[in-house]
């Protein structure tokens, strides 16, 4: 990427790649939106409005964002920024091949472990970054995007000053040579964006039920227990490690809200990502997150049984189409004993 103003378009602009294209347009960047014609027809309308749980406050006028809905736009790319949903992957890194000249790196800013290297298979030779998004953005209609948690973008470190490119005011992206373990810490925090999604609950009001957090930390420490097993070394996103997050999420809830206040700020507003897929009938990420848990420990015949149950709930959701199920966690509890989704090899670990 030689130009000193390079174009930067955002592949999949939704919820994060309106926040993030919306911020770098506002300190000058020139950006285009690649949205599809509902978003595109928003933006438009409305233009950007960026907010956060801070009290930021910034608007972006229509004028001062490319927005297309035609994929060729790809071929005006200097660096491309991947903002579509896991399932979606494989045809924006097509579209990429097709238009975009081998030299703009394009980086990933999904959830999920393996974009980044899904994006590398459909774009061999090319400079493919995996990121890591750790704030959640709320969409709001009418243009309006807001940051709910906060927390720098990391980026895989890699030839040229790309993290520069992508740190403007209130936006903030580090590069890291150890991006896979940053990666596997964040794949840890969004095994909760199924509970989140079923429980129908903003994720504050989730986490203030002990019942709700007992279960993400079995959660948590069975996905850990197989990821460990298979080598990999998460690191954590919040100041406490990894191992201690299950110890942290059983704590009396006056207590836990104290220790969570010190870890990681969330406004009231904040639902998983997930749990838009939910309300407007979209299939989700589960494959991508409770499914590699499932699947990582069919490998080495560890059973699963709380991954495996949540990604059951979810595809019967996912099926319903009847958005948010405000289920309990004592409703997944019972599925859980009732032991169906629970079939899985075991070798008593
Ligand atoms: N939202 C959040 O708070 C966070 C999300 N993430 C991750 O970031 C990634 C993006 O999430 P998010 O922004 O929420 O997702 P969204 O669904 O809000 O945005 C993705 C957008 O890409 C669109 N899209 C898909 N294919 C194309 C295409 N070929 N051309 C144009 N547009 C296309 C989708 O349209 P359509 O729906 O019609 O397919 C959708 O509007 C996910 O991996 C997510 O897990 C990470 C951290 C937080
Ligand atoms: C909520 C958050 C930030 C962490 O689970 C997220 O990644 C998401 O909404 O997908």
């Amino acid at each position: 990427m030689e130009n000193s103003d390079p174009h930067i378009v955002v592949a999949g602009a939704g919820s994060i790649g309106c926040f993030v294209g919306g911020l770098l347009a506002a300190a000058g960047r020139n950006v285009t939106l690649l949205a599809r014609p509902r978003i595109a027809a928003e933006v438009r309308a409305h233009g950007l409005t960026l907010t956060d749980l801070d009290g930021m406050a910034v608007q972006v006028n229509a004028d001062a964002i490319g927005i297309s809905t035609d994929a060729a736009i790809l071929a005006r790319a200097d660096l491309v920024l991947v903002s579509v949903k896991s399932r979606d992957t494989d045809a924006m890194g097509s579209l990429i091949n097709t238009h975009t000249a081998r030299g703009a790196p394009v980086i990933s800013l999904q959830n999920g472990v393996f974009n980044g290297a899904d994006l590398r298979r459909l774009l061999p030779a090319r400079d493919v970054r995996a990121g890591m998004v750790p704030f959640n953005v709320v969409p709001m209609g009418q243009g309006c995007y807001h940051r709910a948690v906060e927390g720098d973008i990391v980026i895989e470190a890699g030839a040229g000053d790309l993290a520069s490119v992508l740190t403007v005011p209130h936006l903030a992206c580090l590069e890291s040579r150890e991006i896979e373990n940053v990666q596997w810490g964040k794949f840890l925090m969004n095994l909760n964006n199924a509970l989140n999604a079923l429980s129908g609950l903003p994720i504050k009001v989730q986490l203030k039920d002990r019942n709700w957090r007992r279960l993400m930390a079995d959660q948590w420490a069975e996905a850990l227990r197989v990821i460990q097993r298979h080598g990999i070394r998460p690191a954590s996103s919040t100041p406490v490690s990894v191992s201690l997050i299950p110890w942290v999420l059983r704590l009396p809830t006056g207590l836990f809200t104290r220790v969570a206040a010190a870890m990681l700020k969330i406004d009231p507003q904040a639902r998983t990502s997930m749990s838009y897929d939910l309300m407007e009938g979209r299939p989700t990420e589960i494959d991508a997150l409770q499914g590699v848990v499932v699947e990582m420990g069919q490998a080495l015949g560890i059973a699963t049984p709380i991954n495996a149950m949540v990604m059951d709930v979810m595809r019967t959701a996912e099926l319903a189409g009847e958005g948010l199920p405000n289920l309990s966690a004592r409703a997944l509890r019972r599925e859980l004993q009732a032991g169906g989704a629970a079939a899985q090899p075991s070798n008593g670990a």
